[in-house]
This record gives structure tokens, C-alpha cells and sequence, in this order.
């Protein structure tokens, strides 16, 4: 299996926990393909494609508690996690193997700041709401707004990674941001003439 180099970028990004994002890597590299976490190829651009692509979205946490919907492997919750102590993770997901890693390996990185729950994110009533919500390659706007709106209090944030296609999502979704009260939505592109490949986020407030 090739494992790709940490590219130069990275630790800039990271800042003062790049040893933790460095774990988190390794653990992936060597347990993601066996737990069934990431694909075959996906060691090759862990870093590039995967690690770097989350972190970019740290900026835009506030401090307080924000779910992942549909954490996976741990993108981005864990790697959100590991780059902004002073933000509470919940990593909400369905499938238990993907809740046993998530456990495990946020104790492995001796993160303090992660919850772990386990089920569909239509199915859990935080108590009190969210202030934000990511999610990363769980389903087009469409279906996602209305499965994660309902996390996230007034005046909170939904924040979803996207691809080169979010405009198109976007046009789709209409009906289903005006029915779940979304104000506000726009595309952002992080990382320009920082790293290789951008990462684009839908962001969007949830309203009264
Ligand atoms: C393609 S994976 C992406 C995982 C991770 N976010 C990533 O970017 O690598 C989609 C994940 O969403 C989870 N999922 C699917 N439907 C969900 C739902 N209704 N609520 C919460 N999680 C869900 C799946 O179990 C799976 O782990």
C-alpha cells in the first residue's frame, strides 16, 4: 500500500496540533481500508484529498457544540476535532463499526472534546440544539438540509462540503431550504493558492 507523503501545506494548517493530525493519519492509513472506512486507492491522497480538505473548514466552527452528520471515518468530525480544541464534536452515524472507530480512535488521539452518538441524524433530538452542522459526502442538499436542519437551533449554521457540482445541488434544493426556513446560502471556496485541490462549503443559516 502507498500512504502519501504529508504534503508542505499541511502543517501550516494544523498549526500546533499537527501531531495529532499525524496520528489521525497514520491510524487511517493502516486501519481505514480494513474497518471498511475509506477505499482501496484513498491511502495515496489521505492527506491531499481527505485530511487537508477538512481541516479547512476549522476556521469556520464558532465556539460551542456542532455535529457531523454522517462522520465516517471521522471526516471532518474527527479532524475538526483535533484542530479546534475549544469546539465540542458530535459525530453522529449510523453504522456501529463506524461508532466503534470514531470511539476508539478519539481515544487513541486523547480528544476531549468528542461525543460520539450512534443512529440517523433524523432519528436524534440534540438537547439543546446544535450551534452548527457539517456534513461531508452523506447526500445531495436536497435530502440534506431537511435531515439536518432540524439539529441545528435558530440563528445556527449548516456547513457541508461539497463538490465541483454544489451550484447545480444548489438549483435543485430550492423548495427543500425554503420548506426548512435556510436563509442565506452561499458557496464558499476555501484554500485557493493554499493547496492543490479547493474545498467548496455550503453554508447557509437556519432561521426562526
Ligand atoms: C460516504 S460516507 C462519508 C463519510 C465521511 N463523512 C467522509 O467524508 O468520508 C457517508 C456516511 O454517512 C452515513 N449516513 C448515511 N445516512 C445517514 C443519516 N441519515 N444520518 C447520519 N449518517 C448517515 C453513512 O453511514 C456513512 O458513514
Amino acid at each position: 500500500m502507498i500512504v502519501e507523503q504529508e504534503p508542505p501545506y499541511a502543517a501550516g494548517l494544523f498549526g500546533d496540533h499537527i501531531e495529532a493530525a499525524r496520528a489521525f493519519t497514520a491510524d487511517l492509513a493502516q486501519y481505514g481500508e480494513e474497518l471498511g472506512l475509506i477505499g482501496p486507492l484513498e491511502a495515496e491522497r489521505l492527506w491531499s484529498r481527505h485530511v487537508v480538505n477538512c481541516v479547512l473548514v476549522a476556521p469556520l466552527l464558532r465556539p460551542g457544540r456542532v455535529g457531523d452528520v454522517g462522520s465516517g471515518a471521522g471526516l471532518p468530525g474527527l479532524v475538526l476535532a483535533i484542530a479546534r480544541p475549544d469546539v465540542e464534536l458530535v459525530l453522529i452515524e449510523p453504522m456501529e463499526r463506524r461508532t466503534d472507530w470514531l470511539t476508539a480512535e478519539s481515544n487513541r488521539l486523547g480528544l476531549t472534546n468528542v461525543t460520539v452518538v450512534r443512529g440517523r441524524a433524523e432519528d436524534i433530538h440534540p438537547d439543546p440544539l446544535l450551534d452548527q452542522v457539517t456534513a461531508r459526502a452523506v447526500s445531495a442538499l436536497s435530502k440534506l438540509v431537511p435531515l439536518c436542519a432540524p439539529l441545528v437551533k435558530p440563528g445556527g449554521e449548516l456547513l457541508f462540503m461539497k463538490g465541483a457540482r454544489v451550484e447545480d445541488e444548489l438549483a435543485a434544493a430550492e423548495k427543500a431550504l425554503r420548506k426548512a426556513r435556510i436563509q442565506n446560502p452561499e458557496v464558499l471556496v476555501l484554500g485557493e493558492g493554499i493547496v492543490p485541490e479547493v474545498t467548496r462549503v455550503f453554508r447557509a443559516r437556519v432561521g426562526h
